[in-house]
């Protein structure tokens, strides 16, 4: 059987949301004034974008193969991102063999060890590993979930993150992730609105529906416990990224320290199965939340939740539509999915990564089939609306 060898890589960039999902305009209830590790400069408090967390803009990885078949893929990295692609990763593939996934993930990261690990390297690496499952699939013509073994359950279930966990209920959502909006800084008053508003929101939403609060590594663990005992009386779930990803002795500390029931959550700025060894192995969470986009494709993530699973803990992707649906879907210990969202006053659900893919599929009442994941590779194609951009562009290889 003969096998199409890998013939152009091509690497893009493209502006406004889509996998830069925190490249949004102005009043989006992403950058209202959320708690991040760079709200203790007064300057950097109220907007993310005003100390550049939208600066790198979306990757897209484009695979040529011999017989004409086009896979891609979208994460975040922009322009340094297709740099590293054109220039450094794109050896490892031209001339490969399509099913070379391991092989090609293996030389990728080894080769860049010395500047790569985690970060951008890794959401790179991330994006080409993502874009060669895409093609796979659309060569052997199956969605990916079947490539990885097939459905483990007939729909995914969803949580929604966003500002308005009271609306996500009525659309079915299971629960709803709040962003924190104040740290350390802004001290007792801060803390004290913080729990303000999760009691409010408890009140809207009910007794059991689920509460969550994302605090996007902007705490220390005297403030995190303290908030977390403040917000057991309000029934939080669990507690989100919060202290800084390289803190593994905080969080298995806060772990110890949190109200019993309430659970500690982390994971989506980390990256590969070494650092995702070190949360398991030290006791530091109990739901990892891997960023397939970031923490090294679906490749390394198929490696990450057995690892998580012989810890007996969950595997909860954080984001990334698609590439997280396919994933979910086929694994017995990633019961539930995240859903983003990603409309400005988060009151009505919008595919994840819009406005980059078309075909994208979202909740429906807070479900969806798994038979909407039934076309080839990830099953979305890019919107030509979108104007892409080759900064590096290496040419056509014949
Ligand atoms: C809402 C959070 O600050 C962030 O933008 C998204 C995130 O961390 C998550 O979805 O989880
Ligand atoms: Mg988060």
């Amino acid at each position: 059987m003969s096998i199409p060898t890998i013939k152009h890589v091509r690497a893009f960039t493209l502006r406004g949301g889509g996998a830069d999902y925190h490249d949004q305009g102005d009043g989006h209830w992403i950058d209202d004034h959320i708690a991040t590790p760079m709200s203790k400069y007064p300057q950097y408090r109220q907007s993310r974008r005003s100390f550049g967390i939208n600066v790198l803009g979306t990757l897209v990885v484009e695979i040529e193969a011999s017989d004409g078949t086009v896979g891609f893929a979208v994460t975040t990295g922009g322009e340094p991102a297709a740099y590293i692609v054109e220039h450094h990763l794109a050896r490892f593939l031209e001339g490969a063999r399509v099913t070379d996934l391991e092989l090609i993930w293996d030389q990728m990261y080894q080769s860049t060890l010395y500047y790569g690990r985690k970060g951008l390297v890794i959401n790179t690496l991330s994006g080409v590993d993502l874009a060669l499952w895409d093609l796979l699939g659309k060569i052997r013509q199956e969605p990916v979930h079947q490539l990885l073994g097939g459905a483990v359950r007939d729909e995914l279930q969803f949580y929604a993150t966003g500002a308005r966990p009271d609306l996500a209920q009525k659309m079915g959502f299971i629960g709803g992730k709040m962003a924190l909006h104040h740290g350390p800084a802004e001290g007792e008053e801060g803390l004290r609105k913080n729990l303000e508003e999760l009691a409010t929101m408890r009140e809207r939403v009910g007794k059991d529906f689920w509460l969550m609060l994302d605090c996007w590594m902007s705490l220390d663990l005297n403030y995190a416990t303290r908030l977390a005992q403040g917000a057991a009386e309000f029934g939080l779930k669990w507690i989100e990224e919060a202290l800084p990803p390289d803190d593994y002795w905080g969080y298995a500390a806060l772990r110890k320290a949190v109200p019993s029931g309430m659970l500690v959550t982390t994971g989506e700025h980390e990256a590969t199965r070494w650092g995702f060894r070190m949360l398991l192995e030290m006791g530091c969470c109990d739901i990892i939340q891997p960023d397939v986009g970031w923490c090294g494709g679906l490749t390394e993530l198929v490696k990450i939740s057995a690892l998580a699973d012989a810890h007996n803990t969950l595997v909860v992707p954080h984001g990334s539509s698609v590439y997280s649906y396919h994933f979910v879907a086929t694994r017995h210990n990633s019961p539930f999915a995240e859903f983003l969202m990603m409309a400005p006053k988060a009151d009505e659900v919008v595919p994840m990564f819009h406005p980059q893919l078309l075909g994208e599929p979202v909740p429906e009442n807070g479900r969806m089939r798994i038979s909407r994941l039934d076309q080839p590779g990830f099953g979305v194609t890019l919107n030509p609306e979108c104007p892409l951009h080759r900064p590096y562009d290496r040419g056509a290889r014949p």
